[in-house]
């Protein structure tokens, strides 16, 4: 049987269209994603592909979707993108697979945001996972104190023992809040941090959430 995240997934294929560009989260239910994609392509679908993450660029390519960058094009129609936690009013908590900086500047790009998920990533409230926060490596230490004033357990992604490196270079802190009452307010502190480069809240950004419970599709609109 189809599991929920392919569900979603492909479900999202319908609102691709011919000629357009198509921004491409990250994570493995957009892989799903990439490759229904690259079946319609295969049938004669013409669109261009924006990565958000290196992991994406490479398997897009090794599917033979065409992609391009913003070097070309500053307009993306459509992204459809994967997220860790969705609430009730389509905020996003974001960042899991340490992709949020590129998703968030492809996801703001584009006229439409489209979430996939399966019904695990529903929350009543956002912050059951920790929120994933990206920091410039100089000064970490300080950032981190700064990021934990405002309420929460800071942990410092690590992976093989030294610390995790985003596509751009820097690290990213994972940060448990009890819960989080105003993702907008709280994104909009954290920001104001000078060694944050960006945070893993999305508010107000997803046009469509499509959640696949159980074989079961529900498409949520903002
Ligand atoms: O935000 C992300 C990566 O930074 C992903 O979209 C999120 O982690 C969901 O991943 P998956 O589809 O593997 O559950």
């Amino acid at each position: 049987m189809m599991e929920d995240k392919q569900m979603a997934a492909e479900a999202s294929i319908q609102y691709i269209k011919d000629g357009m560009t198509v921004g491409l989260g990250s994570g493995s239910t957009v892989n799903f994603m990439l490759e229904k994609l690259a079946e319609r392509i295969k049938e004669g679908l013409t669109i261009k592909g924006i990565p958000s993450s290196l992991k994406t660029e490479r398997f897009a390519k090794q599917l033979g979707i065409p992609l391009t960058d913003f070097s070309n094009t500053t307009k993306i129609d459509i992204a459809i993108d994967g997220a860790d936690e969705v609430d009730p009013n389509l905020h996003l908590l974001k960042g899991g697979g340490g992709s949020l900086v590129r998703e968030k500047i492809v996801d703001q790009a584009a006229d439409r945001l489209i979430i996939i998920v399966d019904s695990s990533k529903t929350v009543s409230k956002l912050g059951d996972s920790p929120l994933p926060v990206e920091v410039l490596p100089f000064g970490f230490e300080v950032t981190t104190e700064q990021i934990a004033a405002f309420g929460c357990t800071p942990v410092l992604r690590k992976r093989d023992g030294q610390p995790f490196v985003s596509d751009n270079g820097n690290y990213i802190v994972d940060c448990k809040f009890a819960s989080i009452e105003d993702p907008q307010a709280l994104h909009e502190k954290l920001k104001q941090i000078t060694g944050v480069v960006e945070t893993g809240l999305f508010p107000q950004m997803a046009h469509n959430v499509i959640i696949a419970r159980e074989g079961r599709i529900d498409i949520l609109e903002r």
